[in-house]
């Protein structure tokens, strides 16, 4: 490896060019030709490219010709970055792994087309429809399950949701897409593809199939009934700390690995996937690549979601008060470092067994993910669409331990630390600038009301009855007062004394 290559001279990557990469770059060595499309994956970004298009990368080399091909598809304005960039290197791109070890880079080929369905809806409607795609994976984010948090409903009124109910189409939302395809293969006699959501919601399989069902039945109430007979949705877990990628990562894989890359991937070494077993039309044979096949994937999300991801919650917002940038500097703190130890210890009694995990040593493992240095993870982007994260990070496990009549500390702390970040100001009095659906409606709540946690805490759509709880309450103002009054670090000085007495 020369880290003196310059950027300028790196070999722009396209299939053409595999051959000429260094060779301490693993390149697909199947021919991508042989492959068919099984696979349409909504929602391309860097999580889809760092974890299931790797395990379907693997799967490929032992399985050249494979019918798992993958068909990238964005639905967003977002996406024509990666529209471009992909659609420049034939769908190829790095994926990077780094750790204090070293930096590990190979070139993925799984996803063989990419449609930008803003140039062309019905080409989406088209491949969605085809009887090839057996499965259509998701991760579209949190916010992009149409999911009202308090009620548990589909947010039928939705803007996009209302849009394409009139334009079934033309649609723009992903359940338009889905259903106009799966109405045509039920007009066909062409079985349902299975929908995998592998977003970080609790049961997202479920949560995918109650919202679908729902817009299906009220496009079509026959269409409705067929969805909730006969799609599958399987529910599954996934991680692999993914941050998103940077100019200088883009310089990184030019001046490290000689590849010019308009879009690469940056990730951890670390990689689970646990998937429940319920597929309709078939699946590749996972297994053969690490992936945990199982009837039951509820313990694995309870304890990745409510560990690592609201451990994730409390270190962007303690973090970004205290003044800093990436989750590693975070983790060298060693006063937020002990407030994730506590929240995780407070999380514990509420997760089930987890077959074959130890969980003591799966938060050690946490601790050392996070505190890895080489991935650069952004604080703004553990924080960002915090509405639509918190209920579902935190807030179940706050429900769980109320029940229990067990600690909330940390929990209340994660909250209050979020409204007093939607304050927009870290300690140091710097802007620190909110990116949620909702960031009017919050941040307009934060500043009219400060250390004033009520207002905030009777969103419904968010905290749900939670506000009914007079020790939650309670528990959540005092934090806010002294995360006002002494700041993150001094907050935390005044807690942990507390929780240590
Ligand atoms: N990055 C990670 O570390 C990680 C790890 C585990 C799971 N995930 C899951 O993957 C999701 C995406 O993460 P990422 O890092 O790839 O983000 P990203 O920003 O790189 O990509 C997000 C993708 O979601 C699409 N999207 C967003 N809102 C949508 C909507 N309303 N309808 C349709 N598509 C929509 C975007 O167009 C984009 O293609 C996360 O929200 C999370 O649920 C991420
Ligand atoms: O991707 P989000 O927005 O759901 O959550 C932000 C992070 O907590 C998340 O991406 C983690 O890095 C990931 O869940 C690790 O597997």
């Amino acid at each position: 490896m020369n880290s003196n290559i310059s950027t300028d001279s790196a070999i722009k990557l396209n299939e053409t060019s595999l051959s000429h990469l260094g060779n301490n770059i693993r390149v697909p060595n199947y021919d991508r030709h042989q492959i068919t499309n099984g696979i349409v994956h909504i929602g391309v970004g860097g999580f889809h490219r760092a974890h299931q298009a790797l395990y379907l990368d693997n799967y490929f080399h032992q399985n050249p010709g494979s019918e798992w091909g993958i068909c990238g598809v964005g639905l967003l304005e977002f996406d024509k970055r990666m529209r471009d960039a992909l659609n420049s290197q034939d769908c190829l791109y790095t994926l990077v792994e780094r750790s204090p070890e070293g930096d590990r880079a190979r070139v993925i080929g799984a996803i063989t087309e990419y449609l930008f369905a803003p140039d062309n809806r019905q080409a989406v409607i088209d491949t969605l429809a085809d009887p090839k795609c057996r499965i259509v994976t998701l991760t579209i984010t949190e916010g992009g399950y149409y999911y009202i948090e308090g009620s548990g409903e589909f947010d039928a009124n939705h803007p996009t949701i209302q849009y394409d109910l009139q334009h079934p189409d033309e649609p723009i939302g992903v359940y338009g897409f889905l259903t106009a395809a799966l109405n045509r293969r039920r007009q066909q006699g062409i079985a349902p593809f299975t929908v995998l959501s592998c977003d970080n919601l609790q049961g997202n399989g479920n949560i995918a199939r109650k919202m679908l069902t729902a817009f299906a039945q009220m496009q079509n109430p026959e269409l409705g009934h067929w969805v909730a007979e006969q799609v599958a949705f399987p529910n599954c877990m996934v991680d692999r700390i993914t941050p998103a990628t940077t100019p200088a990562d883009i310089k990184m894989v030019a001046e490290q690995f000689n590849i010019d890359d308009a879009f690469p991937v940056v990730t951890e070494p670390f990689l689970q996937w646990v998937v429940e077993d319920n597929f309709s039309a078939g699946r590749p044979n996972w297994e053969s690549v690490g992936v945990q096949m199982t009837s039951d994937v509820h313990p694995y999300e309870m304890m990745k979601i409510r560990l690592l991801n609201a451990s994730h919650l409390l270190i962007g917002y303690l973090g970004s008060l205290a003044g800093y940038t990436y989750v590693h500097e975070v983790m060298a703190d060693p006063l937020i470092r002990q407030a994730v130890d506590h929240l995780m210890a407070e999380v514990t009694p509420t997760l089930q067994p987890v077959p074959g995990i130890d969980l003591d040593n799966y938060k050690k493992t946490l601790i050392e993910r996070f505190a890895n240095p080489k991935i650069r993870d952004q604080l703004p982007r553990l924080c960002l669409n915090s509405s639509a994260k918190m209920p579902k990070f935190v807030l179940g496990s706050v429900r769980d331990a109320l029940q229990q009549g067990a600690a909330i500390e940390y929990m209340s702390l994660t909250v209050a630390a979020w409204f007093r970040y939607l304050n927009g100001n870290d300690d140091q009095g710097n802007t620190i600038p909110i990116d949620d659906p909702i960031a009017g409606t919050l941040t307009q709540l934060a500043h009219l009301n400060g250390s004033d946690a009520k207002p905030l805490l009777n969103l419904t759509e968010i905290f749900g009855d939670l506000s009914q709880s007079s020790h939650f309450v309670e528990s959540v103002t005092n934090h806010l007062h002294r995360l006002y009054e002494f700041g993150a670090k001094e907050t935390l000085v005044l807690n942990h004394t507390k929780s240590d007495r």
